[in-house]
């Protein structure tokens, strides 16, 4: 893309629909009048009075304890330098909308036009009632530095200039890591730090910590080097690194440089500096948007250099963004008065050590062109890492109890990791149970795809997770390249057996199994070898018919009903002549909704619609412990109309109803009255569910596959599923566009399903 064409879509991306990057959004209803009296006056006096009695309930009865406020006076925007408040704005924005994104944050960006450091405390420190936590940004130094530390020292709330600390821990990291691939130690390096403002400083105080020589540190602002005895331009934070030296440029200083921290402006740093360098010298030029070197020319002059920018269009991008959301969320969740030395060092290690660790299928799908495994090109993780939200507020958390400024400790880590991962993964607390079961119950789930990547990548959940004891059907040979290659912890043998699909003809067992079953339709010997070599479905079905696997999963790659049909003559159902019945989990702001049927049945007669009914209040008791809401659906709502399909979906309401008057069930009716209680009473007041219905069984698959796109392409409700009822022992068949984590669930959904039948049929 051309930088014009760039240009305009990022001012296109700012105008259009709608002015600016967020807006404010209710967390309650507030649709009718008890709902107005309550949020408003006269019910509000009452969380008013509340919080007067005891200022604590402010945590409880509003959004403060979950809203940072991020604040600048435009003094030190990115690399634009001082651009005043307003400018600031789409930076101050873009933050808020980071710390939503990542951390589910939620921020008022404020803008101030005041310079004078006592104004700004004073203006800030007045904000205490409002806020959880302060994210100062974008603050010239020195006054960055006076402001913080007024403000820690009055507010009672975490105070943060994201500028100098979270550039720091996010360069530490990064160096940390850094300095281990091209083996050299932080006592032994020199480290050129281009700018002596906010980020530059606080970087350079925290590498000291971690072991660098102040004596080996030149530090340089616009008018060089800072070296003892000068007295242009200095200030106390820089008189600190001033050190004896000759040099006075950046072209003195860089020589046999190890370590270059770009913090200051562009251009700063050419390519025949760049060669003066150290053998594989760390260049991070991190000033925004454009870098003190560009990775280009810096590759160009010293390919042995390991390189990285503040970019997200350059490989190793050192941000900031990779520490705020998740240390406030940290903060926040356990009441930390303050973000101490410890919690900051807790954050270093949690990133750095992520990015030593496998990619996540997300960051995989995210950057899809990258080789995503620890080394010169991938020193820490990227932005998008689901995996940051877990780790790093958790070891801040951690560091925040063990230094003693948590005000609300959190005592239960295991469900505080799984609520954080719950914020990326909103299937988490709804699978948990299951996840649980499964874990303590682990079933033997053969993959009939094992050689895909997502599978693979699925795999190392589910290995983690303990969910199942995976086979896979696939060459071992392409399954351990794949792993090396994606850069998996996945060890065959160890963590699941391979089933090697060459060599699944001379099994004698399964080709004669094959053939007893499906020789009548027509399937000679041959043909029966051939499908047992060269079907991976197939062969994974007779694995599970054998009793060699208790499950299977597959359907990655290819059509539902040609591996259904491939599974059928093989698996058989629970009950002779049953019908088999899909049901799927959309996953909604306000809860589960159940789906049936979109993948089986094509057009089900009225005794199928009961079948696929009876399948999908089990699937919501057994798996989910969930009541079911049965509605019916139509086009027709309560007797508007009388045709075939109608009065098919009523006399199958009917007829559930006296099967299973335990279960709320009713229909027909229309999608909408099932979903609108209040709608519903003013079209028929006596129907059997009360409430908004949670199992929607459809009239056809048209129907039922028709709701599941619209819902999927128009929420973002996450879909788990599809489960497949009626068979004797548990295959499913994935839909491709399935992700890792789907994966897993479905994984998991087997394990205990498995589990929970074998307790049944032993009573
Ligand atoms: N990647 C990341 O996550 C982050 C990157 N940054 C980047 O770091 C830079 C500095 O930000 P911040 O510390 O907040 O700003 P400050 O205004 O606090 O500090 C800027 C420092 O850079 C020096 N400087 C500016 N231009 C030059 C130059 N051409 N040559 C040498 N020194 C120069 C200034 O020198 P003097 O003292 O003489 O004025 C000053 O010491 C920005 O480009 C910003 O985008 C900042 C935070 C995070
Ligand atoms: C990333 C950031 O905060 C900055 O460049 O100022
Ligand atoms: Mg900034």
């Amino acid at each position: 893309m051309s930088d014009d064409s760039f240009k305009d879509s990022a001012l296109r991306y700012h105008a259009e629909p709608v002015p600016g990057k967020l807006a404010i959004r209710p967390t309650k209803p507030l649709a009718n009048n008890r709902d107005l009296s309550r949020a408003y006056s006269p019910g509000v006096a009452f969380a008013c009075e509340a919080i007067a009695e005891d200022p604590t309930e402010a945590a409880r009865l509003t959004a403060r304890g979950n809203l940072v406020a991020v604040v600048s006076n435009g003094t030190a925007v990115l690399g634009l330098g001082n651009i005043g408040p307003l400018a600031a704005k789409p930076v101050m924005e873009g933050k808020a909308v980071l710390f939503k994104k990542f951390a589910d944050l939620d921020v008022f960006d404020i803008e101030i036009n005041e310079t004078d450091v006592d104004k700004l405390v004073e203006i800030i420190a007045s904000l205490e009632p409002t806020f959880g936590g302060i994210n100062l940004e974008d603050i010239k130094a020195p006054e960055c530095f006076l402001v913080e530390r007024k403000l820690r020292d009055i507010m009672k709330i975490p105070v943060f200039h994201d500028d100098q600390h979270g550039t720091a821990i996010v360069a530490a990291a990064a160096v940390y890591n850094g300095l281990r691939i091209v083996n050299k130690s932080f006592e032994d390096i020199k480290l050129v730090a281009s700018g002596a403002g906010a980020a530059s400083i606080a970087c350079v105080e925290l590498l000291l910590t971690m072991g660098v020589k102040k004596e080996n540190v030149r530090m340089l602002d616009r008018n060089g080097v800072i070296y003892k005895g000068r007295t242009e331009g200095m200030n106390p934070w820089k008189e600190k690194f001033a050190v004896e030296t000759e040099d006075r440029t950046i072209r003195d200083a860089i020589v046999d440089a190890d370590l270059f921290l770009g913090l200051s402006g562009p251009g700063v740093l050419d390519a025949e500096m760049v060669k003066t360098m150290a053998r594989d010298p760390l260049i991070l030029a991190m000033s925004n948007p454009i870098p003190e070197i560009m990775p280009e020319l810096a590759r160009e002059a010293r390919p042995d250099a390991i390189l990285a920018t503040g970019r997200s269009d350059y490989p190793n991008q050192v941000n900031n963004v990779l520490c705020f959301p998740f240390i406030f969320r940290g903060a926040l969740d356990c009441g930390a008065t303050h973000i101490n030395d410890e919690m900051k060092r807790a954050c270093v290690r949690a990133i750095a050590d992520l990015a030593t660790r496998e990619i996540s299928e997300t960051v995989a799908k995210a950057y899809i062109d990258e080789d995503l495994k620890f080394g010169r090109e991938y020193l820490i993780p990227k932005p998008f890492d689901p995996r940051l939200i877990e780790e790093v507020p958790l070891a801040v958390v951690k560091a925040a109890m063990e230094s003693g400024v948590a005000t609300r400790p959190i005592e239960d880590l295991d469900a505080y990791r799984n609520k954080l991962s719950a914020y990326v993964n909103s299937s988490r607390l709804f699978m948990q149970p299951n996840i649980d079961l499964a874990k303590k119950h682990p079933a033997r789930i053969v993959y009939a795809e094992g050689e895909n990547d997502d599978v693979l990548l699925a795999m190392q959940a589910v290995v983690d997770e303990g969910v199942a004891k995976p086979i896979l059907i696939g060459r071992p040979q392409v399954i351990a390249e794949k792993i090396e290659r994606i850069g998996l912890r996945l060890e065959p043998g160890r963590d699941f057996k391979v089933f090697n699909s060459e060599e699944a003809d001379v099994h004698k067992r399964y080709w004669q199994f094959y053939h007893e079953h499906v020789g009548r339709s027509g399937v000679s010997v041959e043909a029966a070898k051939n499908a047992v070599h060269t079907n991976t479905t197939v062969l994974a079905a007779l694995m599970v018919a054998l009793g060699e696997a208790d499950g299977m999963v597959c359907g990655k790659v290819g059509r539902f009903d040609s591996h259904l049909r491939d599974i059928r003559p093989i698996i058989r159902s629970t009950k002779p002549g049953a019908r088999l019945s899909s049901i799927c989990v959309l996953l909604m702001d306000d809860g589960p909704l159940f789906l049936a049927d979109p993948f089986v049945n094509v057009d089900p007669t009225e005794n199928e619609i009961i079948e696929i009914a009876k399948d999908a209040v089990k699937f919501v008791q057994q798996s989910f412990d969930i009541e079911p809401v049965v509605a019916l659906l139509s086009h027709s709502n309560f007797g508007t109309y009388e045709d075939a399909s109608a009065l098919k979906m009523k006399s199958a309401a009917h007829r559930l109803r006296m099967e299973m008057p335990e279960v709320q069930i009713d229909g027909e009716m229309h999608s909408f009255s099932a979903l609108n209680p209040e709608l519903r009473a003013t079209v028929f007041e006596g129907a059997n569910i009360k409430g908004r219905a949670n199992v929607l069984i459809m009239p056809n698959m048209d129907a039922a596959s028709i709701a599941l796109g619209l819902l999927r392409s128009l929420t973002n409700a996450r879909l788990i599923g599809p489960f497949l009822n009626g068979l004797e022992k548990p295959a499913h068949i994935l839909i491709p566009s399935v992700s890792g984590r789907g994966i897993l669930n479905l994984t998991a959904l087997a394990s205990a399903d498995i589990y929970q039948r074998n307790q049944s049929s032993s009573v």
